[in-house]
């Protein structure tokens, strides 16, 4: 439920742009500082995208024209990167290829340590060439190159951008998944595809 994850959204761990970008799609933004590893199991870290997912795919322009995912990998440490298994990285390679219905039109990671590459070696071969084309590794030099696929406009000054701040855009999502709580755990419940992966 998304109160027990509520942790992690107050510490604006996830937010999701107000506008989309010049292609249609979603902007999710997901920063791995915000998340304690000590606080927080990353199937909990997993749950807030599903819910995320669940809430976006209702919406006709997202089923249309898909998500784009940036990763903030900032902080990325040794406790993080232990939580990820090699059940979970096939649990996240499963999301990304086929299992969820919404298109992911790119994956930008930035600020990557090495110390994430282990990781992401456990998810690549799991993956299809097509989705592979789609992730984009930008460095510390993000500022400048997010702006090459994502308007400038929509960007949180953060990330090189004129639009709203990260804290804004993390509280403003926050509510949002809040409120949608009713819906989520209501009588549609058996239906969602949230409740196939956190209780399936
Ligand atoms: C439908 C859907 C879901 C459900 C989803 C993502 C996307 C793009 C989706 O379309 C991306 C994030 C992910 C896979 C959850 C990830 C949770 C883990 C615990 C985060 C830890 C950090 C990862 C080691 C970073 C890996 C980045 C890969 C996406 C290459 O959940």
């Amino acid at each position: 439920r998304p109160s027990s994850i509520s942790g992690l959204l107050q510490n604006n761990y996830h937010g999701v742009l107000r506008s989309r970008d010049d292609a249609g799609s979603r902007v999710l933004i997901y920063r791995i500082g915000q998340w304690n590893p000590k606080e927080f199991t990353a199937y909990e870290v997993f749950r807030v995208s599903l819910i995320t997912s669940e809430l976006i795919v209702q919406e006709w322009e997202t089923q249309r024209n898909g998500l784009k995912a940036i990763f903030d990998l900032q902080d990325w440490c040794f406790a993080h990167a232990l939580q990820i298994n090699p059940s979970l990285a096939k649990k996240i390679s499963s999301v990304l290829t086929d299992s969820f219905p919404l298109k992911v039109r790119g994956i930008h990671l930035i600020n990557e340590p090495i110390f994430f590459r282990p990781v992401f070696a456990m998810i690549r071969p799991f993956l299809p060439d097509k989705i592979k084309q789609r992730i984009h590794m930008h460095g510390s030099s993000y500022a400048q190159s997010l702006c090459d696929y994502f308007p400038k406009a929509i960007l949180p000054p953060e990330y090189g951008g004129t639009g709203p701040s990260i804290d804004e855009v993390c509280q403003d999502w926050t509510e949002y998944i809040m409120q949608s709580e009713d819906y989520l755990y209501s009588g549609k419940k058996s239906k969602t595809i949230l409740n196939k992966f956190v209780c399936g």
